[in-house]
């Protein structure tokens, strides 16, 4: 197989179904039997810490001339405070590189019960992320855990890689260890990884790799479907601080759109939109000059863009992976199948002017 981009894509689901597995765990570990409570937010940051340095580890044996935009860094780990959290950090990423190969992984890349990896050098990894951004060349963007807040609940997050390349998205791979497999069981089996390559499509791949010895395989495309008001729904944020849920309210009435929103942590959201499972995803910004950071949209949306659908922020315009760590000045996000599209950036404006008329009084 030669497609573009052929390499990285079996590189980037790889280290995002070891980083998938390793969250479970952590998970499964500290969370669920309350260690959490003793140790404050302690569980999600090592798990965060973890899995940068295993995805970044990896990448770093495959293609070690790519920067990366991640989005944590060591300093916190390095300093004498960190020295009990280092040592999880280094435990787990350490499990996590040294488990046996799976399908499709090669030991060239890091990983596997030979090799050793040394505190410095998985501090070095989880570093690797400090990388600025900007318009040209090859850069990785990487959120080791997306919607931390969904992790701790035990709801929605996801592992979240992209590859940028002179600002554009080529790869896209989100890994949603508790999203239901199918959306018709809600309450079925969990756990899958979307992927996307520009020009080649969206798909659904199963999380365990042991699944899918072809990676092709057991692979289920995906296609945005065509949306009347009367079936659509948002996809927006559960904290209230990410986005501006009143305003999302107003746009869904413009739009006569008659069914609840669903509210859901992380790229999960794009992930349930590719698939068909809500209609557009809507994220407003709240008013306080947050700046979108790029690991929380790059590879959503090249994978919305690869099952049809559009994204823009919320005039229109596209989102610029090429200023740096963040989109720059923020107006908002808005990913849905062309059609919807264009309705919803209609009424957003119209929902602008409603807002301003009614402060004006
Ligand atoms: N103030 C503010 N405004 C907008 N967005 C923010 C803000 N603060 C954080 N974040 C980012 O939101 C990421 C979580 O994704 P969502 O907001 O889509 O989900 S949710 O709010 O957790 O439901 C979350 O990603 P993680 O930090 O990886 O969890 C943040 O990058
Ligand atoms: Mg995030
Ligand atoms: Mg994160
Ligand atoms: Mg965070």
């Amino acid at each position: 197989m030669s497609h573009a981009y052929y390499a990285e894509k079996q590189v980037a689901v790889a280290a995002v179904r070891r980083a998938c597995a390793l969250t479970s765990s952590v998970f499964n570990k500290l969370v669920r039997n309350e260690t959490l409570t003793k140790d404050d937010k302690s569980p999600v940051t090592v798990g965060d810490f973890a899995a940068q340095a295993v995805v970044s580890t990896i990448l770093s044996r495959t293609f070690p001339h790519d920067p990366i935009v991640g989005e944590e860094d060591a300093s916190d780990l390095r300093a004498d405070t960190g020295a009990s959290l280092r040592e999880r950090v280094v435990a787990l990423a350490t499990e996590s590189l040294t488990a046996p190969l799976q399908p499709g992984e090669e030991e060239s890349w890091g990983l596997g019960p030979s090799h050793k990896h040394t505190t410095e050098e998985l501090l070095a990894a989880i570093d690797r992320g400090n990388y600025e951004g900007g318009r040209t060349g090859r850069m990785w963007t990487l959120d080791p855990i997306d919607g931390t807040k969904g992790f701790l609940r035990g709801e929605q997050y996801a592992v979240c890689l992209a590859l940028v390349v002179d600002a554009r998205v080529e790869l896209g791979v989100i890994g949603c260890p508790n999203l239901p497999r199918d959306p018709a069981s809600p309450s079925g089996p969990r756990g899958a990884v979307f992927v996307a390559t520009r020009g080649y499509g969206a798909f659904q791949l199963p999380l365990a790799p042991a699944e899918s010895l072809q990676p092709e395989e057991k692979a289920t495309r995906l296609r945005i479907p065509a949306f009347a008001m009367d079936t659509l729904n948002l996809l927006e944020s559960v904290e209230k601080a990410h986005a501006k849920l009143s305003f999302n309210e107003r746009v869904a009435r413009l739009l006569g759109v008659i069914r609840p929103p669903t509210r859901m942590d992380s790229q999960a959201k794009y992930a349930a939109l590719a698939r068909g499972d809500g209609g557009v995803y809507l994220r407003m910004p709240v008013g306080t000059g947050y700046k979108e950071k790029i690991w929380d949209h790059a590879p959503g949306s090249v994978l919305v863009e690869e099952a049809g659908g559009v994204i823009s922020d919320s005039r229109g315009q596209p989102l610029d992976f090429g200023l740096g760590r963040t989109l720059g000045e923020n107006f908002g996000v808005v990913a849905a199948g062309k059609a919807v599209h264009t309705k919803v950036i209609e009424a957003i404006q119209r929902a602008k002017e409603e807002e301003e008329k009614e402060e004006g009084q």
